[in-house]
């Protein structure tokens, strides 16, 4: 069985980070480990507090899944600081994991910092050139290149920027975009660009999307299928996701990650 390893935070509430990342896995059939880099208290409100662990204990996770069972794909979520941002890079390099993807969470829909501010220069540096796929959302991609941007040129300028800082291919998300009908993604692998289109779903339940389209990404390299590919049924998944979403609690309800299954079932 193929195997992935989620590198992210704890939501205690499930629709994102850790508890995303391996219910995507399970339901894309690849087995799901993982190393907590900080847990939350956290609901669909929002983060009500973040509890970072020891970088000492990210490590020994880690390893303790590296030497031991391996793993075809990493993706990486919320790291939170400087100290374990190097602890990771560190142990990607050890293993010479190279289908690596990096989710640069920064802030929670509520607006809770996931990354110290001082860590976004040790990200750049440290884990961008490790990384095979990265997957801002715009106000991510924001503050990685230092350029604002309005429209698909801006992104597709962006996109050259973040390969220029040494990742392989990028997606820079557009759920955040100001586009009342469509949600679009801009793939770039440094040779050409394609539009992921999708219809933008009117719903608040939106908890999570970004862990789960990245998780679905490294769930489908780990099965061996090229980046773009990857990143199509990703995108899939997350519409499907999104379109089936759970109305749980009192905000922003999380995304059904069993949506995508039942579809191909339906379908068959
Ligand atoms: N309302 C929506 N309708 C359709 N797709 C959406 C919607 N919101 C987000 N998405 C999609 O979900 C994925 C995650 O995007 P985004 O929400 O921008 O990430 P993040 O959770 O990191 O902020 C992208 O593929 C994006 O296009
Ligand atoms: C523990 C943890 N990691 C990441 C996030 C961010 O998740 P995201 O998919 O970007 O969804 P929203 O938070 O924007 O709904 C998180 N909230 N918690």
């Amino acid at each position: 069985m193929r195997k992935a390893l989620t590198i992210a935070g704890s939501d205690s509430g499930g629709g994102a980070g850790i508890q995303a990342d391996i219910k995507t896995f399970q339901e894309l059939d690849v087995f799901g480990m993982s190393a907590i880099t900080a847990v939350t208290a956290q609901n669909t409100l929002g983060v009500q507090a973040v509890y970072p662990m020891a970088a000492e204990a990210v490590e020994n996770q880690i390893k303790s899944v590296g030497v031991d069972i391996g793993a075809d794909a990493i993706k990486m979520g919320m790291l939170f600081n400087a100290e374990i941002i190097s602890i990771v890079a560190k142990q990607i390099r050890r293993f010479n994991w190279s289908k690596v993807v990096l989710d640069p969470v920064m802030i929670a829909k509520g607006g809770a910092p996931l990354l110290q501010q001082e860590a976004v220069h040790a990200l750049k540096q440290f884990l961008l050139p490790l990384s095979a796929v990265l997957t801002p959302n715009i106000p991510e991609a924001q503050v990685l290149t230092g350029m604002t941007i309005r429209n698909l040129e801006d992104k597709k300028e962006a996109a050259k920027r973040l390969l220029d800082l040494g990742v392989k291919n990028v997606v820079i998300k557009g759920g955040h975009e100001e586009n009342p009908n469509e949600s679009n993604d801009i793939f770039y692998d440094g040779k050409s660009f394609s539009v992921l289109h999708s219809p933008r779903l009117l719903t608040k339940n939106t908890h999570g999307t970004g862990c789960t389209f990245s998780a679905a990404i490294t769930a489908e390299m780990a099965k061996g299928l090229p980046v773009l590919d990857a990143v199509l049924i990703a995108k899939e998944f997350i519409q499907a996701a999104i379109e089936d979403g759970l109305e749980l609690g009192k905000g922003h309800g999380p995304t059904n990650h069993g949506a995508y299954k039942k579809k191909q079932v339906q379908v068959l």
